[in-house]
This record gives C-alpha cells, sequence and structure tokens, in this order.
C-alpha cells in the first residue's frame, strides 16, 4: 500500500511491554500491518523476562525479515527498587525509568514513522517523547473494553471519593456501561502504594493525551461498552476507540508439544482444555483439585500445568508437582503437560469443546474467534473484569463464589461439576457459535475492518 499522494509507505513503530499477554498482541498487529502494506520498526525490549517471548520475538523477526527491529536495552530494577516482587510489572517499570533512552532510537528512524503504537504500561513515560518529536501516539490496550472503560473512569471516580486511594460504594458505574463491581476490581489496585495502582492510577488520567486507542475486541462480545465509547459516554474529550481483532497468525505456530495426534482420535467437541496463560502459578493444592476435578468430569482434556510466575524458574517435573499418585490415575483420562503448547491449535481442533480458562484477556479472543464456550475461572488483575464479559455475552459460565487466587481452595468434586455443565450445555455451544461467526464477520467485512481502515487512513494523512 502506499500513501496518497505519495509513493512512501506507512512507517508504524511498535512499542510492547513485557509478558506473552502484551507482546502477542502486538505482533499480531505488526503482522496486520505488513497485510496491509506498512512499514513496521519492531521496538524490542532488553532483558526479555520469559523464555516464551523470546521464543516469539525470534519466530516473528524471522517470519517477517522485512521488520526492522530496534533494541532498547534498560536498567533492570529489583524489587527493592520499586513497589512490586512481580518480575513483568518490574520490567514495566525498569522500561519506563529507562524510556530517556528510546528518544534517540526513534529519532534515528528513516523515514521517520507517521505514529508510535505504546503499551498502556507505558503512557506517561511516552508522552514527553512523542511530544517532542511531534509523533502522534497511540496505545494498544491489551485487556478488553470493559477494562478500558474501567482504566478511563478510574479518575473520575477517586478523584470523588473521600478515601484518595480506593472508590467509594460497591460498584463503579462506568457512564454508558454495566456497573463494575468492586469485588472485581484487580485487588493491586486497593492495594495503596502498589507499583500496579501508581501506575493504572497515574496513566489513566493522561488518555485525553493519546491520539487514539486500539483494543482487541470483538462488538459481538462488549456491544454495550463499545457504544459508550462511540458515544463519548465514558470520560469526555477521550480519543477515539479502535476495536481491533488481532487474531491468531501463522507466524505463531509451533509443532513441539501440541498434542495434536492425540487430538485427532477423541470424539468432536468431546475434550475440555485448561489453561491458566503464560504468567499464572497455581497453588499446588489447588493443582490437586483441579486434577481430581478433571478425572470426576467424565472429559477427556488437555491441562496445562504452570506453578511459576516465569517460564525460566519452572524446573520441577511433573510427578514432583502432581504427586506419583495423581500421575498414575490420570494417565489414560487425559494428557497433562507443562511445556509451552500451541493454545490456537488447540482451541481451533474440532475435538475441543470447552476451555477452563483463567480469562487472561488473549484466552478469552482465542476462544471466541474458534467459537469454544469458557469455563471462568478468574485469578488475578483484569480477570474478574473479563470474566463479566465471558458470562454476559453468553461466551460462558463464571462461578463466581471461587473467588480470587488463595482466597478459597476451590474442591475436586465441585471443578468436576462445573466441567460437567460446561460440556453438556448445548446453549452455550450455540451461543459461542454464533460469537464465532460474527467475529469472523467482524475481521473480514465488518466492524474491525472498518476499525483498521479508518486508523490507516488517518495515519496516511497525518503523514
Ligand atoms: O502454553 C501456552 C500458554 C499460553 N499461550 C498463549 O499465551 C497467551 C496468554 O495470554 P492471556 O490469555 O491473555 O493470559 P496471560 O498470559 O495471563 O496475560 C496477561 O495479559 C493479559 C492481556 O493484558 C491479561 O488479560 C491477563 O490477565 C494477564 O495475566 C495467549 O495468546 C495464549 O494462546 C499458549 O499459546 N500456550
Amino acid at each position: 500500500m502506499t500513501s496518497s499522494g505519495s509513493d512512501r509507505r506507512l512507517h508504524v513503530a511498535l512499542l510492547p511491554s513485557a509478558g506473552m499477554g502484551h507482546l502477542t498482541p502486538f505482533l499480531r498487529l505488526a503482522a496486520s500491518l505488513l497485510n496491509h502494506g506498512c512499514q513496521v520498526t519492531l521496538i524490542t525490549t532488553h532483558p526479555i523476562v520469559s523464555k516464551a517471548e523470546t521464543t516469539l520475538i525470534s519466530t516473528f523477526l524471522a517470519t517477517f525479515p522485512q521488520v526492522k527491529e530496534l533494541q532498547f536495552h534498560v536498567q533492570p530494577l529489583g524489587p527493592s527498587d520499586a513497589n512490586s516482587t512481580d518480575p513483568f510489572f518490574l520490567q514495566w517499570e525498569a522500561i519506563r525509568r529507562s524510556i530517556h533512552l528510546l528518544s534517540p532510537l526513534l529519532s534515528s528512524l528513516s523515514p521517520p514513522p507517521s505514529a508510535l503504537v505504546a503499551d498502556v504500561s507505558l503512557i506517561s513515560a511516552v508522552i514527553p517523547i512523542t511530544t517532542s518529536l511531534k509523533l502522534p501516539h497511540y496505545i494498544l490496550f491489551t485487556s478488553s473494553a470493559r477494562m478500558f472503560s474501567l482504566f478511563a473512569y478510574y479518575p473520575t471516580v477517586l478523584s470523588a471519593s473521600s478515601d484518595a486511594s480506593s472508590p467509594s460504594g460497591d460498584s463503579i458505574a462506568v457512564p454508558g456501561g454495566i456497573p463494575i463491581p468492586k469485588s472485581s476490581i484487580p485487588p493491586l489496585l486497593l492495594k495503596p502504594g502498589s507499583l500496579f495502582a501508581s501506575i493504572f492510577t497515574e496513566d489513566g488520567k493522561k488518555l485525553k493525551s493519546l491520539d487514539g486507542i486500539l483494543i482487541n475486541t470483538f462488538e459481538s462480545l462488549e456491544p454495550e461498552t463499545l457504544n459508550a465509547f462511540k458515544g463519548g459516554k465514558v470520560v469526555d474529550g477521550l480519543p477515539n476507540v479502535y476495536p481491533l481483532g488481532l487474531v491468531p497468525c501463522d507466524f505463531e505456530k509451533r509443532a513441539g508439544n501440541t498434542p495434536l495426534k492425540w487430538l485427532e482420535d477423541q470424539p468432536t467437541r468431546s475434550v475440555v482444555y485448561v489453561s491458566f496463560g503464560s504468567r499464572f502459578a497455581v497453588s499446588r493444592e489447588q493443582i490437586k483439585e483441579i486434577g481430581k476435578g478433571l478425572m470426576s468430569s467424565g472429559s477427556p482434556f488437555i491441562w496445562v500445568v504452570k506453578d511459576k510466575k516465569v517460564d525460566k524458574d519452572d524446573g520441577d517435573s511433573l510427578d514432583k508437582i502432581l504427586g506419583d499418585e495423581l500421575v498414575e490415575k490420570i494417565k489414560n483420562k487425559g494428557l497433562v503437560v507443562k511445556e509451552w503448547v500451541d493454545q490456537e491449535q488447540i482451541l481451533g481442533h474440532k475435538a475441543v469443546g470447552g476451555f477452563v480458562s483463567h480469562c487472561g484477556w488473549n484466552s478469552v479472543v482465542e476462544a471466541a474467534w474458534h467459537g469454544v464456550p469458557l469455563l471462568a475461572w478468574p485469578q488475578f488483575g483484569d480477570q474478574k473484569v473479563n470474566a463479566h464479559v465471558i458470562e454476559s455475552s453468553g461466551l460462558g459460565l463464571w462461578p463466581k463464589s471461587w473467588g480470587w487466587a488463595g482466597e478459597v481452595v476451590v474442591k475436586g468434586e465441585e471443578v468436576g461439576a462445573r466441567i460437567e455443565e460446561l460440556m453438556g450445555s448445548e446453549s452455550l455451544k450455540l451461543q459461542a457459535a454464533h460469537i464465532r461467526e460474527e467475529a469472523r464477520k467482524a475481521v473480514v467485512d465488518g466492524s474491525c475492518k472498518d476499525a483498521m481502515k479508518q486508523l490507516l487512513e488517518m495515519w496516511k494523512n497525518d503523514s
């Protein structure tokens, strides 16, 4: 594609932050921009926190050698330098504190980019740079539109509260949206002084300085919230919100440990897939109960077990994590894996009929894309807000009494009963299939395609 009036290609620079949940949608956006004929610069921040991120970045760059990589080396932080022990949040803060090193990198790009799309966690750090370079600044919000509505409206809520660090009342009534119960707010947001809370509240105030907000979602999942943004109801003066369906791409495919052969032998829609994403460690006690639940559910299963936050620390064998007895019992009923699997290929397989998920937003979008109903089991962060989207769109079930991670250990019988409900529900199957069709229409020739077109037009006009 050439820019109107000139034959110079549109050049977009992308700055993701740490964690697969953030990197993956950025690389899907990059692939989509390349498909539209854009020139793409990918800013990679080093050191990289997880092995999964290192692998994905190198696969992406090998698949698209035309992409320019700009390496941004940041000064790592320790837990005593910032109020967090989470290696991914520490990396966000490390990037923010090293941001002065970004300006010369961006200035070195030729031709200069027409826009920078940066991660949501970097907003207030990046604004002075894009302002001084006169570079349009967009963010890619990597969670749901509903979560974005909370992010945008939260400063207003806090300013009206008697306690400056906590909203008053039991719920947050985001204008134009469905109220968000206080019990669904990320627990770290209610922890005064936490690194997450300070980034969230500081950056939420700066949204009006941005040029636009890209969100990875579909109308069929979040119609009310997207309408509230369209009507300008959420916060006055917010820049445009572009709902882009950033769906899995071929470059992500990994053969490796994905049990595709085993899936081939299972009846259609019979298998339940269990995964809690790329950065959540399930407690050993809960792991044992999940194992019992899977066995009592009667469905064959693929279960990805993860008991360390960062994959580099993941040294224990499955026998050690599950215990010999459980490993022996499970053997003929399903598959348990500890390594990275290709979730997209699993969800896209005809044998898979349900997904027990922590409600990481990428997992929700991938389940919607493949029409796989979810059993929502949010653990931390934005995940209860996302679980509400799953429940209200009819894409899945949410047993609210299961709470946040660490609040209760959900017993095996309860897990098994809910999996049976998930796998046996005809209405969930039908609604998930409907959402899949709507998502595909939106991406191929509907609202997501239109949003991407508008964005490209605007960048062209600005360049
Ligand atoms: O073995 C695995 C494990 C994960 N994935 C992929 O990894 C991504 C995981 O992303 P997500 O489902 O969003 O979960 P998290 O990794 O937990 O993502 C973080 O980032 C998300 C986006 O901001 C938030 O919604 C989550 O709460 C936050 O934990 C998805 O694309 C999965 O398909 C695999 O392919 N194989």
